[in-house]
């Protein structure tokens, strides 16, 4: 048995037999806790043999007690009590092996669960950008908490249920049969026709339950898209709209509920209608039987309680099967994920990247985005830039400006070319080196709902105060922190304190500045910030930036033209390059954006309108 929680223990086992069908990677699993296994199988066993004595016992008891009141002696009486006793103290170990079977098939069931969480949680982590962009987060999430469930519940619902089901069905009408042929198969014929329905109906209700799964995540994504975007809503009084969105999908997950309430309430109607028309039965040929003389009344009673207790597991056939489908299924789509490659990783022979004088340079690289390979966004970008140095990209919406600069910390991986970093191509490099070299200021700033402190510090959890402090000094954010009453330790985030989107590039900003990074990439992320207010940052960054190269992308010329280069990038290709003064004198592209940027819109068209 492994430690309650074994990351290392746990990760291994999930990813254990790949490639190989779900209900057997389960019960491989399983087998991973041998003592909690054997422990489990061996109480379920003895749990079912000690529950298939108690209808001869009790049979035993009513001849006796016949016996007794025929010819009432002490010998018959101690018969009795001594039948009494027994049949007291194998319900009590009964009792206490169910307990133990129910225990350790949860137990186990659970640690299944956990190295299965563990394992989902780990590979979203490690899967690349390619398979975030195709999944939605809300199918991730559904997976990682219905799908693990169905898994989970494997062992105790669909594994050992199988053994006891067949323990106490086969041997119960072994038993009954052997005592009466004929009875038995009466007391018995109503097995096949409940076994049927009750499979046929879990079966029915297994496909509604996906389909009502499938309503409610639409609900749910409703629900989701109408929260996020409340503002919206309100601002086009999208309220009826969304309103009547919301009530269709509701009443159709309200539909389905009733129609699986139908369906369960008839399914149990007949079964029950069936087992006692069987008792009826068994009453009208077994009391002839009696009546006769070849049967005694506690043979009789044996049968009844025979079927009492076959009664339960024969209707639960349903719902093993409905657990092997079920954990087949989940089990699929968990195992799907987990066995899925992971495009970016470190390769075999990585190695640290040494940093030396901090050389960023890009040869001839060609990308395109892996679902959509014959849309190339990148076409032979080159350009090189040393320790010290800003580079400025700019160029038209959708021009591949973000997609360059996520090729450097490896969000994806170039199609052709390469990118290095002091000659060391950085596919050959330690991924975890290279993330904490080249850092990205996205253009979207998110916030975990935690403090201000441990949002900044995120990359560096150890950090002093007063690098902390610093970091959102540099990002010209500490005299907002300190005039907060619970300054840095203010939560922020969805259940916090509200910030701004200029206050949300800062802290992205001073998040970023704190890991020091080589090479440190501003993607369009002072587009919230105030002119003045960028200037300020980039004064107070003016001294660090001597030990990276700086890159910036940016719509707002004034953000990047005191870059030491300038690059214009249109359809993925570098078109103008030069300082901002070199750009401005060759009259192109460059100049043409910053006459539009500095000077009033309606001349300068008119000047474009005049020069063709
Ligand atoms: N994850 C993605 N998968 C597929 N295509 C993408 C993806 N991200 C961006 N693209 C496409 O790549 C092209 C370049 O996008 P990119 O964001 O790099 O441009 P950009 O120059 O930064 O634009 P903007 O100035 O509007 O931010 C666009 O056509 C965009 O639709």
């Amino acid at each position: 048995m492994t430690a309650p929680s074994d990351p290392e223990a746990a990760l291994r086992s999930a990813h254990r037999e790949a490639g190989q069908g779900p209900i057997r990677r389960i019960t491989r699993m399983t087998l991973d806790h041998p003592l909690l296994f054997t422990i489990s199988v061996v109480s379920t066993l003895i749990a079912a043999g000690l529950q298939l004595t108690i209808p001869l016992l009790l049979g035993r008891a009513v001849d006796q007690t016949q016996g007794l009141l025929e010819r009432p002696d002490e010998t018959a009486q101690g018969a009795l009590l001594l039948t009494a006793l027994t049949l007291l103290v194998v319900s009590i170990l009964r009792g206490v092996f169910t307990m133990a079977q129910n225990y350790t098939a949860e137990n186990l069931g659970h640690r299944v669960g956990y190295a299965l969480r563990l394992a989902v949680y780990d590979k979203t982590q490690r899967l690349s950008f390619s398979f975030h962009d195709k999944s939605h987060s809300g199918d991730l999430v559904t997976l990682g908490i219905l799908d693990l469930e169905g898994v989970r519940m494997y062992f105790s619902t669909a594994f050992i249920r199988t053994i006891l089901l067949t323990v106490l069905i086969g041997v119960g009408a072994a038993v009954m049969v052997s005592i009466d042929p004929v009875l038995a198969l009466v007391a018995l014929c109503f097995a096949p026709f409940v076994a049927w329905r009750s499979s046929a109906t879990q079966l029915r209700m297994r496909a509604t339950w996906l389909e009502l799964q499938d309503r409610l995540a639409v609900l749910t994504r409703v629900m989701e898209e109408n929260l996020g975007g409340i503002r919206v809503v309100r601002a086009f009084a999208g309220f009826r709209h969304e309103m009547f969105k919301f009530d269709r999908a509701s009443a159709r997950a309200m539909q389905l509920a009733f129609h699986r309430v139908a369906l369960r309430v008839r399914n149990s109607s007949a079964m029950t209608l069936s087992f006692f028309a069987a008792m009826g039965l068994v009453l009208w040929v077994g009391g002839g039987k009696v009546i006769a003389g070849s049967l005694t009344v506690g043979e009789l009673t044996t049968f009844l309680t025979f079927m009492t207790i076959l009664q339960m597991p024969v209707r639960q056939l349903g719902l093993m099967v409905n657990a092997f489908a079920r954990a087949g299924t989940c089990g699929r789509r968990v195992f799907d994920l987990l066995d899925r490659e992971v495009e970016i990783e470190d390769a075999p022979d990585a190695k640290p990247l040494e940093i030396g004088a901090g050389t960023l340079r890009f040869e001839d690289v060609h990308f395109a985005y892996p679902d959509a390979p014959e849309s190339p966004i990148l076409n032979g970008v080159s350009f090189e830039a040393t320790r010290g140095e800003t580079v400025g990209i700019v160029g038209p919406p959708g021009s591949g400006k973000s997609t360059l600069s996520h090729l450097i910390p490896r969000f994806y991986d170039v199609t052709d070319g390469t990118i290095s970093i002091d000659g060391q191509d950085i596919r050959n490099v330690r991924l975890d080196d290279l993330r904490r070299a080249a850092a990205v200021v996205q253009q979207d700033s998110f916030l975990f709902t935690t403090t201000l402190e441990n949002n900044i510090a995120y990359a560096d959890p150890w950090a002093t105060d007063t690098r902390i402090a610093g970091a959102a000094g540099s990002a010209q954010l500490h005299d907002y922190i300190i005039g907060l009453p619970e300054q840095y330790g203010t939560v922020v985030g969805e259940r916090g304190v509200s910030l701004s989107g200029g206050q949300r590039q800062r802290l992205s900003i001073a998040r970023t500045v704190m890991q020091r990074p080589n090479v440190l990439v501003f993607d369009d992320s002072t587009a919230a910030i105030d002119a003045a207010t960028e200037a300020r940052i980039r004064a107070a960054m003016e001294e660090e930036a001597d030990s990276r190269v700086t890159l910036i992308v940016a719509h707002r010329l004034a953000s990047l033209m005191h870059a030491d280069r300038i690059l214009f990038l249109d359809k993925g290709r570098v078109v103008e390059e030069g300082t901002h003064d070199e750009l401005l004198a060759k009259g192109g592209r460059y100049a043409a954006l910053h006459a539009l940027q500095t000077r009033p819109e309606d001349d300068v068209i008119a000047e474009m309108e005049d020069a063709r």
